[in-house]
């Protein structure tokens, strides 16, 4: 028996019978025309202007939601002013140069760290660290937090207890402390048992001879999980031999944090049990929210803030077209090492072990001195290239993620990402890397469209859940070309940002603006969309759908940019199929779909000038023409600015509001590679130079991966 339901409204019933009658006319084969009448008619335009009203009714809500997220951002960052301008009021109480123990700490710096001045905010933080205050730093990576606790604990009596999440990083800062003669040792699984036995006495004040101990790297799994540890600190604390606690990466504190780590809440039952300790917080990355936890689970309301810009003046940003030919990527890549970074240190990061080894091999038959570096290398040979490098004998590391935290070589004048990274956090972090001497630095990203469907899979399957997302910022990074770099990682970070902040260090504040005009680019989007909706039986890959699709008014390039920006937008979306051995990602219409077909919508793009001409008959030797320009010019600095990509896009679309472009750092995965628990002894033999990675195994389709390589993640 037909089922057949009838819809309450009386004039939708009216319309279900007359398409019941229209149906069973056409099943006899009968043609059946709808005899509208001037009512009919009406009732036609006050449903369009119904959904108009809805449509409406949808954008303003979402762009409520955007002005809501808007104000609270502001809110953010008037309380981050207004403690900026509490830390000028403090700057020339904690500048000062007159304590008891300055002349000491001057000496220190100069003698021992061989450091000639301090960086902003280096001097306050120490200053107020040996008053015993609390504090907390937040520094970019590579800004120099080491030195804020490291040198208190050498001129303060007793010993500094760290708490560090990463092994390999405490290992390479005993390492370095050890050969400035500053007694410091670390405590954790990878500790030999006589080297556990001496530092226990030390703590217990048994040993005979005077201890020269003065920093004690902890994990935050060994305090949580070992009662001795607490009960020797008990002690320390009772002679008066606990200086300080410094807690690194503070921010894993917070649940609200993107690291939050459920052993660093531990940490607040410290000034509970010691409450005349003073607590030294560092990261590099909290928003004002994460802060405001960290103090509450620590107990440190009163604790003063520093917050150093993270804005690195020395680092130039630039985003570079990459070719969708292997053969000529690698072209790019030797090409603009040769001509721009000859015999310079740097670091080429990969996105796959494969990958990192064929750009190895290939910048080694083009006579650059390179070596690779991955976590499928053994611990002997990633130690060999780390120390050549670090020599000078090697000029370019070409590394996964591996090669991560922890790298501190001063005179890297390059970062090239020859793939997007994961999120904008990690491509700040990585690249960071560069310039730590303070000198110019460039930070390259070589993007490409098949890039990016590589690594959508495994941000999917992003244990956090917001692997997509920060994905998409970091796409959004590489699609704009109308906003200064570092004013989009500012957005990211929350800090406020004056134009003149950039001082022409981005490809994008160096270009001519007139380089770049506005075009509404709905009507190809709605080809887009159109043709995929014909397709909806058979499942269409993003790089297909490019194969497949002409559209007359625009090349191969700017549809692949268009498509990127739609998925952002939710105009196209993603969709992922997991199969026994692989996870494919299709691309079919979004949420947001329908509306590209009403003729308000604006979808705008920013066309770079030489493009604009080339409308209809674009061809491959064209495109192919404006690969090797951007090869050319990337090789050239002086007129580099020109060109990257053919097509320069800032869509702004007028009528979805809900750009979902909130860039958010979903987390470092290095940071777990962390000293696990005492129960987990397979963790416990693994080498702590070898980094738990990130990595990819390239995959044999662009956008399929393995389902095994996903146990890499
Ligand atoms: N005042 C200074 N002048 C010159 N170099 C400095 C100064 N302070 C620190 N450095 C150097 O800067 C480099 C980075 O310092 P450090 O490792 O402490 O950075 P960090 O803030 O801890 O970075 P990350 O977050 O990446 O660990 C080191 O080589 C350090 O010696």
């Amino acid at each position: 028996m037909d089922c057949v339901v009838v819809s309450d409204d009386e004039n939708d019933v009216f319309d279900d019978l007359e398409l019941i009658t229209a149906a069973e006319h056409f099943e006899q084969g009968q043609n059946y025309s709808i005899n509208k009448t001037n009512e009919d008619n009406e009732i036609d335009a006050i449903d369009l202007e119904i959904l108009e009203i809805d449509e409406e009714i949808v954008r303003l809500r979402q762009k409520r939601s955007q002005l809501i997220e808007q104000k609270q951002k502001l809110k953010d960052s008037i309380k981050i002013n207004h403690q900026s301008t509490l830390n000028t009021n403090l700057i020339d109480q904690w500048q000062r140069t007159d304590f008891s123990w300055s002349s000491k700490v001057e000496k220190t710096r100069t003698e021992i760290f061989k450091i000639n001045s301090f960086r902003q905010w280096q001097l306050e933080t120490i200053n107020v660290t040996l008053s015993n205050h609390d504090c907390i730093l937040i520094m970019p990576t590579g800004g120099g937090k080491s030195l804020c606790y490291q040198l208190p604990a050498i001129v303060s009596d007793g010993i500094t207890i760290v708490v560090s999440p990463l092994l390999s990083l405490v290992e390479d800062q005993v390492f370095a402390l050890k050969n400035l003669n500053i007694d410091a040792r670390a405590l954790n699984s990878a500790t030999p048992r006589d080297e556990q036995t001496d530092i226990m006495r030390i703590l217990d004040g048994k040993d005979t001879i005077e201890s020269t101990l003065k920093i004690l790297y902890l994990t935050p799994e060994k305090i949580a999980k070992s009662k001795t540890i607490m009960a020797k600190l008990q002690k320390l604390y009772e002679t008066n031999r606990f200086t300080r606690l410094i807690v690194d990466e503070v921010h894993c504190v917070s649940q609200f944090g993107h690291d939050f780590r459920p052993d660093y809440k531990y940490l607040s039952i410290f000034k509970r049990q010691f409450p005349k300790l003073s607590i030294l917080g560092l990261t590099a990355t909290a928003t004002i929210k994460v802060i405001n936890d960290v103090k509450q689970i620590l107990k440190i309301p009163n604790c003063i803030l520093f917050r150093a810009p993270f804005n690195r003046k020395n680092l130039f940003y630039e985003v570079l077209h990459k070719s969708d030919v292997g053969k000529d990527a690698f072209h790019e890549l030797v090409n603009c090492i040769q001509h721009r970074f000859d015999q310079q240190s740097g670091i080429v990061y990969c996105l796959s072990q494969k990958d990192a080894e064929e750009v190895c091999r290939e910048l080694q038959r083009h006579c650059i001195k390179a070596g690779c570096y991955h976590a499928g290398l053994s611990a002997l040979s990633r130690t060999q290239v780390h120390s050549k490098w670090l020599r000078n004998q090697l000029h370019v590391i070409c590394a996964t993620i591996a090669f991560g935290m922890g790298i501190d070589k001063p005179d890297v004048r390059f970062v090239i990402h020859h793939s997007l990274s994961k999120s904008i956090e990690n491509f700040y972090q990585e690249s960071g890397r560069a310039g730590r001497d303070d000198k110019q630095s460039y930070c390259i990203l070589f993007f490409r469209f098949g890039d990016v469907f590589r690594l959508a899979p495994m941000a999917f399957s992003d244990k956090s859940g917001n692997g997509l997302k920060n994905l998409y910022s970091m796409i959004s990074y590489c699609l704009n070309e109308s906003l200064c770099r570092r004013k989009l990682i500012a957005k990211y970070f929350d800090e406020v940002w004056q134009s003149h902040d950039c001082n022409q260090m981005c490809d994008i504040c160096t270009r001519p603006s007139t380089y770049i005009s506005k075009r509404n680019c709905r009507e190809e989007a709605s080809i887009i969309i159109d043709y995929l909706q014909n397709h909806d039986k058979q499942r269409i890959t993003p790089l297909k759908l490019v194969e497949q699709l002409t559209i007359k008014t625009m090349i191969k390039i700017d549809i692949q940019r268009l498509i990127l920006q739609l998925i952002i937008d939710e105009y196209l979306k993603e969709d992922f199929h997991f199969t026994s051995y692989t996870t494919v990602c299709y691309v079919i219409p979004g949420l947001k779909a329908k509306y590209v077909h009403n003729e308000n919508c604006e979808i705008i793009l920013d066309m770079i000038e030489s493009t604009k001409k080339r409308s209809s008959n674009t061809n491959k030797i064209e495109e192919k023409q404006i690969v090797k320009k951007t090869t050319m010019i990337s090789a050239l600095p002086e007129i580099r600015p020109k060109l990257k990509w053919a097509t320069n896009i800032d869509l702004k679309v007028k009528f979805d509001l809900s750009k979902k472009r909130t860039l958010e750092y979903d987390g470092d995965d290095d940071l777990h590679n962390e000293d696990q628990s005492e129960n987990t002894p397979s963790l416990k033999r693994r080498s702590p130079a070898i980094s738990q990675t990130d990595e990819i195994i390239t995959p044999s389709h662009p956008s399929v991966i393995d389902d095994e390589e996903l146990d890499f993640l």
